[in-house]
């Protein structure tokens, strides 16, 4: 199945003492989902921020907001952030015992769920959820920090993950996060990839920049 690929600018690398401009700036330069990184300091060895947060950053864009919770547990912080204005919402089966449950949960908020595959995570983490999910994000760096390095091995997995997919004839986006730029980009692509995260190279060189940087991941640069 294929489907446009979509950019979704992580503000991870954002200027955080301007962050409503800089989704206002990164909605009007064509992005197509805002991706919010929420880490807890505990499931990633970093902090970010809460559902108070993305509330206020809930008036400066009309574009989906794809939350990637990178906390534990995830589902008590489900509801709040369902309620701040998330509409999609991802989370790591490793953040909690049921995660068919937390998939549930999200659904019934009327959100559309996805699971995180970390690069040690196996495919079969998420091989009995995906009739019940929107999207996987497979990472391809380890969760906690943005400006990693692209961790190559897991262009292998995206492949093996798209014919999964493809073979079982469901619809389930796959989404890549982690060291995206224009020059990994097309590859991940090629192995089955349809949304990308991007953010050191969605956020370099400023508002000004913010366009040629969508356009340059989206391959039209
Ligand atoms: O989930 C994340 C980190 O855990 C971020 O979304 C990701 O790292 C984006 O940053 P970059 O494009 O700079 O790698
Ligand atoms: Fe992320």
């Amino acid at each position: 199945m294929v489907k446009p690929v979509l950019i979704a600018p992580s503000i991870l690398s954002a200027d955080f003492a301007r962050l409503g401009e800089e989704a206002r700036a990164m909605t009007e330069a064509g992005a197509d989902w805002l991706h919010l990184d929420i880490m807890d300091g505990h499931f990633v060895p970093n902090i970010t921020f809460g559902p108070s947060v993305v509330k206020a950053l809930r008036p400066w864009s009309a574009l989906p907001f794809d939350v990637h919770l990178m906390i534990g547990p995830a589902d008590p912080y489900i509801p709040a952030f369902a309620e701040a204005g998330a509409d999609r919402i991802s989370f790591h089966p490793e953040a909690g015992p049921h995660p068919h449950r937390t998939v549930q949960l999200i659904r019934s908020l009327g959100k559309a769920p996805g699971v995180v595959l970390s690069p040690g995570t196996p495919i079969a983490m998420v091989e009995e959820l995906l009739g019940d999910i929107d999207l996987v994000l497979v990472m391809t760096v380890n969760p906690g920090f943005g400006g990693q390095s692209f961790i190559e091995s897991q262009v292998d997995k995206v492949a093996r993950l798209r014919e999964m997919i493809d073979k079982a004839g469901l619809d389930v986006r796959i989404e890549i996060d982690g060291g995206v730029t224009p020059e990994t980009a097309p590859r991940v692509v090629a192995a089955g990839a349809d949304t990308l995260v991007a953010g050191t190279a969605a956020f370099r060189g400023g508002p000004a920049a913010y366009a040629a940087n969508i356009a340059a991941i989206r391959g039209n640069g």
